[in-house]
């Protein structure tokens, strides 16, 4: 048996309990089978995932007595939207699964939003569980019920909370991940530390290089670390009425850079939360909230992860108008004003809604140069 670490979701009748370790896949079927009521079962991945792990999946769902029928779908963001999610439902429907079946969510944050979308709304709402493979979906997308898909007008602007009913993280699987994939799901990392976790922050100073590096020992801590951290504010506000909202540190810019870049390899999620959080120091600091020292040190660790700080960094043209256009299509506008998760120091992150806009506007156009 894996030597795994149990972070539980204490959420009343929608509990769950994230598994974190390496092997876990091949143990699935164990782990899987006490929350089914027929041996049977749908995985859902992407091209990419399915080619490393949907054998060894099925294998130890097989050795567990189910039986498993894999829907596959392209990889890449793109399949957060409404053509792959109407696909989705109908493949879902035609392997006849019923409201009581589970559905298994195995890939990234991309498949685990989608999936968990399409199941919220399958016959108005089957259980799902998640099996993220990337290290941001391992810290972070697979936690925490929130599900959707990007359309034109912003990111996960369709969507829905529907919880998992467990989530297994192998953090084996991150051995096949990109350097470039491992550094965007870093970003999330880092988030942990500076929207609420100083003394993490001090720690990933040290050991985010052997995080990136994939070092066992590293890997787990920051998984770990980011699950309970993530756990403890869910718990607290599961429909982001008030303090959950600072999940989103750097979300306000990055979903902005992510829909004027259209949702695609140009940048992907987590580059754009690192460059977003950049950006919410810069713009504490410009607010007289925070010491510069403090966004000159999150500046310096998210560059040293190979991230972008600057929007000068990325390919193409950029409008500091357009990118204000996106922002106010939020979810966390009210009233048709602006909420920004802004910073105090490194670890003490707050919510605002007093952000001149044109400071906004002078801190995109410093950063755009
Ligand atoms: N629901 C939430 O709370 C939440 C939180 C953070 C991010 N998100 C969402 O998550 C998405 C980004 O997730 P992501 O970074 O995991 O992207 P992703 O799912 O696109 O995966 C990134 C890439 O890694 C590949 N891949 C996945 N696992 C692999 C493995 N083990 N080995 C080799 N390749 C592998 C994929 O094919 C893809 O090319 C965004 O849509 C973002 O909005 C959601
Ligand atoms: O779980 C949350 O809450 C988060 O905000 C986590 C974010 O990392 C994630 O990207 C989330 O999908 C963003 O939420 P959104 O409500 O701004 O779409
Ligand atoms: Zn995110």
């Amino acid at each position: 048996m894996t030597d795994s670490t149990i972070v539980p979701v204490e959420l009343g009748a929608r509990r769950y309990d994230i598994y974190v370790g390496a092997g876990l896949l091949a143990e699935a079927g164990r782990h899987i089978r006490p929350f089914l009521k027929r041996p049977q079962l749908v995985i859902v991945s992407e091209e990419t995932v399915a080619a490393h792990y949907l054998k060894p999946l099925t294998a130890s769902l097989a050795e567990a007595g189910i039986s498993a029928r894999a829907i596959i779908l392209p990889a890449g963001e793109g399949s957060k939207s409404f053509p792959t999610l109407e696909r989705l439902l109908s493949e879902l429907l035609d392997a006849e699964v019923e409201r009581n079946d589970k559905v298994i969510a195995l890939g990234g944050g991309v498949i685990g939003d989608l999936v968990g979308f399409a199941a919220s709304i399958l016959r108005r709402g089957v259980d799902f569980i998640q099996i993220p493979t990337t290290l941001l979906s391992q810290v972070d997308s697979s936690v925490g019920g929130k599900t959707g898909i990007n359309v034109r007008q912003g990111k996960n602007l369709i969507g829905s909370f529907h919880q998992p009913r467990l989530v297994l993280a192998d953090t084996g699987t991150l051995s096949t991940l990109s350097p470039r994939d491992r550094r965007a799901g870093f970003a999330e990392v880092i988030k942990y530390g500076l929207l609420g976790d100083a003394a993490f922050f001090d720690w990933l100073e040290t050991n985010g290089s052997s995080v990136l590096a994939g070092d066992a020992a590293a890997l787990n801590h920051a998984v770990v670390t980011s699950c309970h951290a993530k756990a403890a504010i869910v718990i607290e506000d599961e429909r982001e009425t008030g303090r959950r909202a600072l999940l989103n540190l750097g979300h306000t810019f990055g979903h902005a850079l992510e829909a004027e870049t259209g949702y695609s390899d140009r940048l992907l999620h987590g580059e754009g939360v690192a460059l977003g959080m950049a950006l919410a120091f810069d713009l504490s600091v410009a607010l007289g909230h925070c010491p510069e020292a403090d966004a000159a040190r999150a500046r310096a660790l998210i560059a040293r992860s190979g991230l972008p700080v600057r929007i000068a960094d990325l390919d193409g043209r950029f409008n500091a108008d357009a990118l204000i256009a996106h922002m106010k299509q939020d979810k966390k506008v009210e009233a048709g004003t602006m909420t920004f998760v802004l910073a105090h120091a490194i670890g003490d992150s707050f919510l605002s809604r007093e952000v001149p806009e044109q400071v906004l506007k002078s801190v995109l156009e410093a950063s755009i140069g």
